[in-house]
């Protein structure tokens, strides 16, 4: 079985769980109330940047041209192709990328990113590859399966979301990192892949996390927002 098989079918009732989410599903039926659907989009904006720079961090530790050039690959991809969808979503909502750019990162936002950031510097590029790969094995699966639902694809508003994350350039980017990760876990020992997966675990956990802060407008307390002008 290949590693990033084992880490999948390891964790699979956490895994799942992410799949039948609320929030999710709610996409999928073209249930999910569009304010939810906007708070999202802006803390995924603001993680997609973060995320961007975990992949980049992976640039640094990588020890070949090859892996170099797949990693800034998807630092491009990341910053230039699935960041693009969010700012067309801009525009229809109304707002600018720059509000979203500019937008408070919520709690949940700021703990997924972090951990995944904190593996990343202070780990080697397995350690990168398993932080990030929950994050883009779980959104083929998801775009592929909501895809199937009938009518999803052409729904007005979610149907940019299931198309761009149901394509062919979001699933070839996904390969590369999923195949990065198997050719790495080849020289690897026991209590090595355990820290691996307890990295994938995590973050598949975060993962979840971040459906619930959409489905539930998890924010910081308005107080505390309502106060931001007194610290900047
Ligand atoms: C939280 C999250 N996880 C994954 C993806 C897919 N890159 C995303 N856009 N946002």
């Amino acid at each position: 079985m290949k590693f990033s098989d084992e880490l999948i079918a390891g964790i699979n009732k956490t895994w799942r769980a992410n799949h039948s989410h609320p929030f999710v599903q709610g996409i999928g039926h073209g249930t999910l109330e569009p304010g939810k659907f906007k708070y999202y989009l802006i803390q995924d904006y603001l993680y997609l940047i973060q995320y961007a720079k975990v992949y980049a961090l992976g640039i640094q530790k990588a020890s070949d041209l090859s892996t170099m050039t797949e990693l800034s690959n998807s630092v491009n991809y990341i910053l230039a192709g699935e960041m693009a969808l969010h700012r067309q979503y801009a525009e229809r909502f109304g707002v600018t990328a720059q509000d979203f750019e500019e937008a408070i990162e919520a709690p949940t936002t700021i703990a997924y990113t972090r951990y995944m950031l904190a593996e990343a510097q202070n780990g080697s590029l397995a350690h990168v590859i398993a932080a990030v790969l929950p994050c883009a094995i779980s959104y083929a699966e998801i775009g592929a399966e909501l895809a199937a639902i009938p009518g999803s694809l052409e729904h007005p508003l979610y149907g940019d979301w299931i198309r761009t994350y149901s394509s062919d350039d979001f699933a070839k980017s996904v390969q590369a990192t999923v195949d990065l990760m198997d050719r790495l876990a080849i020289d690897l020992q026991g209590v090595e892949r355990d820290k691996l997966k307890e990295i994938f675990l995590t973050t598949t956990r975060f993962e979840y996390l971040f459906w619930d802060m959409g489905n539930d407008v998890v924010d910081w307390p308005q107080n505390l927002l309502d106060a931001v002008t007194e610290t900047v």
